[in-house]
């Protein structure tokens, strides 16, 4: 389990990371949501111990990064592919992780099979396509068997295969009672990996529920029903109060009318009730992405289609000359949401040692170990 209690970053006067609060549970995979820019990158490395929080903290198993003894055999992580020396080739690049933390080398094999890359062990790391260095990367991060995994945007860049092959191997993992916790600003992605979601914006917390209350209760979902008497259907609908408009015909398609905030079960039986036949009823439900935008309220600016391109501006909250937060950030406590900071506080503490600052973005390598 992961717990983050009032986790805060500062870069000067960017704040990265905004008091956020959030439980990662084992055997689910997590999904850790938020356009570029939201923070998810700095807050999994304050996990890793990589970054030192300017306020707040976070625990793995009820204890803080630098107080486990062996952090690679209780938490693995991929933050970045590619970040293998070129010359060296996978098994030999994983014999020295495991020598280096006391780790017997038949878990290199072990892992190596586990990955599907151990055909092509011996070759030169340099020569890998980014799938093949993302497998790589997760045989590392599982060197030490750890229960708690993080992964850092792993599909970025995969073609469909390969990221079908991270989706199936994240749920095994899970399967296997690990704590899986997974960055993506890919909103579609992460409706068919993730089982839970933490969605941040600006670096503070949006939501923390599971993906499909998110999307349901989030997402604009209506019932689209449509019969051969479609004026009585429709009085007999905003009858019993349900706010329902007309779709007029056009060449191609019947007139409809659309409800909201109903389900096909009560409308049909409304139907049925009163005789009507039915030529269609169906269930239009929202995507993530619509979700996302409407729990945002636009403030974290987001643009669908494809997933992959979000908007590059407003994503950091700046701080005023007395350090106060300004703007208060993305919609927080939204409806059916439990509010920020609804973790209960593992205790106080200061940050840990293990601390690299970067200057700039260019300087994040690979995991703590
Ligand atoms: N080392 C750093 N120095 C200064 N600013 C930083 C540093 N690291 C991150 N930031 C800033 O903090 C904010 C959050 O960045 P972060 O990389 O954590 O977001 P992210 O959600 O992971 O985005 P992405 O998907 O683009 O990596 C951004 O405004 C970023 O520019």
């Amino acid at each position: 389990m992961i717990e983050a209690r009032g986790l805060t970053k500062r870069y000067g006067r960017t704040v990265a990371v905004n008091a956020l609060s959030f439980t990662v549970q084992p055997g689910r995979v997590t999904g850790f949501l938020g356009p570029n820019g939201a923070g998810k990158s700095t807050t999994m490395r304050m996990i890793l111990g990589l970054d030192r929080p300017s306020a707040g903290e976070v625990r793995i198993g009820g204890r803080r990064y630098t107080e486990l003894k062996e952090p690679l055999r209780e938490v693995g992580a991929l933050l970045e592919a590619k970040w293998v020396h070129p010359n060296r080739s996978a098994r030999a690049h994983l014999r020295w992780m495991a020598a280096s933390n006391r780790i017997a080398a038949k878990r290199v094999d072990e892992v190596l099979d586990a990955v599907g890359l151990t055909a092509v062990a011996g070759r030169r790391a340099g020569s890998y396509s980014l799938g093949m260095a993302q497998r790589l990367g997760i045989a590392v991060a599982l060197l030490g068997d750890p229960g708690v995994l993080l992964f850092d945007e792993p599909v970025n860049g995969l073609d469909p295969e390969g990221i079908l092959w991270i989706r199936q191997f994240m749920h095994r993992l899970a399967d296997e009672g690990r704590t899986v916790f997974v960055s993506s600003h890919l909103l579609s992605e992460m409706a068919l990996t993730a089982q839970d979601l933490v969605v941040i914006g600006r670096g503070r917390l949006i939501a923390q529920t599971s993906t499909k209350s998110f999307i349901e209760s989030a997402a604009d979902s209506s019932v689209r029903v449509r019969g051969p008497e479609l004026a009585r259907l429709h009085s007999v609908l905003a009858g019993q109060g349900l706010a329902v408009q007309e779709q007029a015909a056009t060449e191609d398609t019947p007139a409809v009318l659309v409800v909201r905030g109903s389900s096909t079960e009560a409308v049909g039986e409304l139907a049925g009730a009163v005789g009507l036949v039915l030529h269609e009823l169906t269930e239009s439900r929202g995507s993530l992405e619509q979700a996302f935008i409407q729990m945002t309220g636009g403030e974290v600016e987001y643009q669908a289609g494809g997933g992959t391109a979000p908007a590059a501006s407003g994503v950091a909250v700046p701080v005023d000359a007395q350090g106060a937060l300004a703007p208060p950030g993305p919609v927080s406590g939204a409806p059916g949401f439990p509010p920020p900071g609804a973790v209960p506080a593992p205790g106080g503490g200061s940050g840990p040692a293990a601390t690299r600052e970067t200057a700039s973005r260019g300087g994040q390598e690979g995991p703590a170990q």
